[in-house]
């Protein structure tokens, strides 16, 4: 327990103690840029990419993931990571992790950081990778073309190497409930993997629901599980919207003691290995369904996030990509706002 406290002190490790002792701090980890741009058609230019990191980091988001240091190949939207770390605007105190598969990536963020004058009192382009396995073998096959155990073995130096270096780790667990290729999933698999990214070195591990399938009980359940093994404070829920119930599990996921919650402005995204998947839960949705209650979320607008600029950014965002915003809150505030225009002129 004690080498675990003194890494996470080290890693800056979102605080809290035991569910018992939570504080009532929600922390939003802004997926937008990375999970919500690598299912794209489209090739969506650096300058947006970018742009989309600037807006976010304005509106108050304290930690945004900005891309990722993949194969092209595999993900080809996510080319120009290194670009976009360099031409996005970085704000002091404000995490930009990069998703790294392996040493390759790894290799790449060295590489960038290397670049960056001594004597810059800028912020680094980024301080934190995040690095990812599944609960199936199925979906790692799909995903990293290999099993759950040799991504292990693979990722494993590769964490060694980013915490030698200073940099922070995060790690996700996909298909957390449901996997496309082999349907139910057993969740103490996902405890098994969650404890073995802890035991790596990760500050937090992100369990997601990749598909979307999840419902709360079944959140609920699987959060009971993973808790036998990994303390609470260490989790982060990543709840995919395909069958509308990512509001109800982020609730659900706060009631079991999670602080940490990933989200994607305007809805975007959905996962290149989970045909169907639609985009995480949306900032937006978020944002609203946590107004009035008793948690706060934390950011840099005013102490919190900005839902309003949140809004125009998903709008923003979605019409760069051509089509609309899917936040359900984004939507109604939106046109709301229109209506009051409307009323306003006609005054
Ligand atoms: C891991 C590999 C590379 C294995 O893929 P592979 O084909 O087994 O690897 P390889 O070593 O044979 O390399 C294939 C080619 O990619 C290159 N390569 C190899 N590594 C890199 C790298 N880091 N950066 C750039 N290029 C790389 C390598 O050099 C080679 O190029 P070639 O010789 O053919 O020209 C591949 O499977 C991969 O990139 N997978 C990433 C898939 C991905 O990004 N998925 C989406 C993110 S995960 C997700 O969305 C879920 C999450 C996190 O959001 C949570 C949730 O919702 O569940």
């Amino acid at each position: 327990m004690l080498p675990l406290l003194r890494r996470n002190l080290l890693q800056g490790t979102r605080r809290y103690a035991t569910a018992a002792t939570a504080s009532n701090i929600v922390n939003i980890v802004e997926v937008g840029p990375r999970d919500g741009l690598q299912n794209e058609k489209g090739v969506i230019p650096v300058s947006v990419k970018a742009e989309l990191v600037t807006r976010l980091g304005r509106a108050g988001v304290q930690t945004i993931e900005a891309g990722s240091f993949v194969s092209p190949k595999w993900v080809p939207q996510m080319a120009g990571t290194a670009e976009v770390l360099t031409q996005m605007e970085r704000l002091p105190g404000v995490h930009y992790p990069v998703l790294v598969p392996n040493q390759r990536g790894l290799d790449g963020v060295t590489s960038l950081l290397a670049t960056q004058p001594t004597d810059s009192t800028a912020p680094p382009f980024t301080d934190e990778i995040s690095i990812f396995t599944a609960a199936t073998d199925a979906f790692t096959r799909a995903n990293l073309n290999t099993t759950i155990a040799d991504s292990l073995t693979r990722l494993e130096p590769v964490t060694r190497g980013a915490l030698d270096q200073g940099l922070r780790v995060r790690g996700y667990v996909s298909v957390v409930i449901a996997c496309p290729y082999t349907g139910q999933v057993d969740y103490v698999r996902v405890r098994e993997v969650a404890k073995a990214l802890v035991d790596m070195g990760c500050y937090e591990v992100s369990l997601g629901d990749t598909v979307g399938m999840g419902t709360p009980a079944q959140i609920a359940e699987m959060l009971e599980e993973v808790k036998k093994d990994v303390d609470v404070s260490l989790l982060a829920g990543h709840f995919h919207d395909t069958y509308g119930t990512a509001v109800a599990n982020v609730l659900t996921a706060l009631s079991h003691g999670v602080r940490t919650i990933d989200t994607s402005v305007g809805g975007l995204g959905g996962c290149p290995y989970s045909p169907g998947a639609t985009g995480n839960v949306a900032t937006e949705d978020v944002l609203y369904a946590l107004q009035n209650s008793e948690y706060k979320v934390a950011g840099n607008v005013n102490g919190t996030i900005d839902l309003q600029k949140m809004v125009d950014i998903g709008w923003w965002i979605s019409e760069q990509l051509g089509r609309e915003s899917v936040s359900r809150a984004g939507r109604a505030m939106r046109a709301r706002r229109l209506r009051e225009a409307e009323v306003k002129a006609k005054l």
